[in-house]
């Protein structure tokens, strides 16, 4: 077992993760600017929370992993300040509306159909003061964050950390996620009865 002592992943998560209340409903992400921030109406708890280590999703400062959940498109409606929202990459399979000023990422949203999470919105809940959106339970492209300049020899404390949080790490997304995908696609490819 590696040394895990000052690991740091994301602070929704390093002094422990908090439970989900499953009657909770929804709240408010605000971006991080001191006026007239981006307010965007999140109406319903979220799903498949996690810890993303990819180089495409909003971390914030200092953090080597982004937190990310999934929530229905139809539950998610800017609020206030929409204006200052530009898409990131239009190409991504993720279209990423970030604040213009901030930079912060107000949800990512799939605009192809055919996408497997087509319907889903990818929201950062740590954005909402609220208490009791579905907790964190597994960490997604972990390698990828050599990507962004992690050393390669911080790895097996970096997945050890993740392991004593509960948050099994893997290098794409969870097997669930994965397996959910792979149905898609071979329904669409007549590999499976749709
Ligand atoms: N190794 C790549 C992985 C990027 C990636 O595939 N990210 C996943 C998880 S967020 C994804 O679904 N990306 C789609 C997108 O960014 O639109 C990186 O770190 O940039
Ligand atoms: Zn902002
Ligand atoms: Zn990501």
């Amino acid at each position: 077992m590696s040394n895990t002592e000052g690991v740091k992943i994301h602070p929704a998560v390093d002094n422990g993760i908090k439970a989900g209340n499953p009657n909770f409903n929804g709240g408010v992400l605000t971006c991080h600017c001191a006026s007239n921030p981006v307010k965007v109406r999140v109406g319903a708890q979220t799903a498949h929370n996690h810890v993303c280590g990819c180089t495409k999703c909003w971390k914030p400062s200092g953090a080597i992993f982004s937190q990310v959940a999934v929530v229905s498109r139809d539950s998610v409606e800017v609020v206030e300040n929409g204006d200052k929202l530009d898409i990131v990459n239009r190409d991504a399979p993720i279209q990423r509306h970030a604040c213009r000023d901030c930079g912060v990422h107000m949800y990512g949203r799939i605009e192809n159909k055919d996408h497997p999470f087509y319907g889903l919105d990818f929201v950062h809940t740590e954005l909402s003061s609220d208490d009791g959106w579905s907790a964190p339970e597994f960490a997604a492209f972990v390698s990828s964050i050599i990507e962004s300049g992690v050393d390669p020899s911080r790895m097996d404390g970096i997945r050890s950390r993740l392991r004593e949080l509960g948050l099994e790490p893997y290098d794409a997304l969870s097997p669930p996620l994965m397996d959910a995908i792979a149905t898609h696609v071979a329904k669409q490819s007549g590999a499976l009865a749709a």
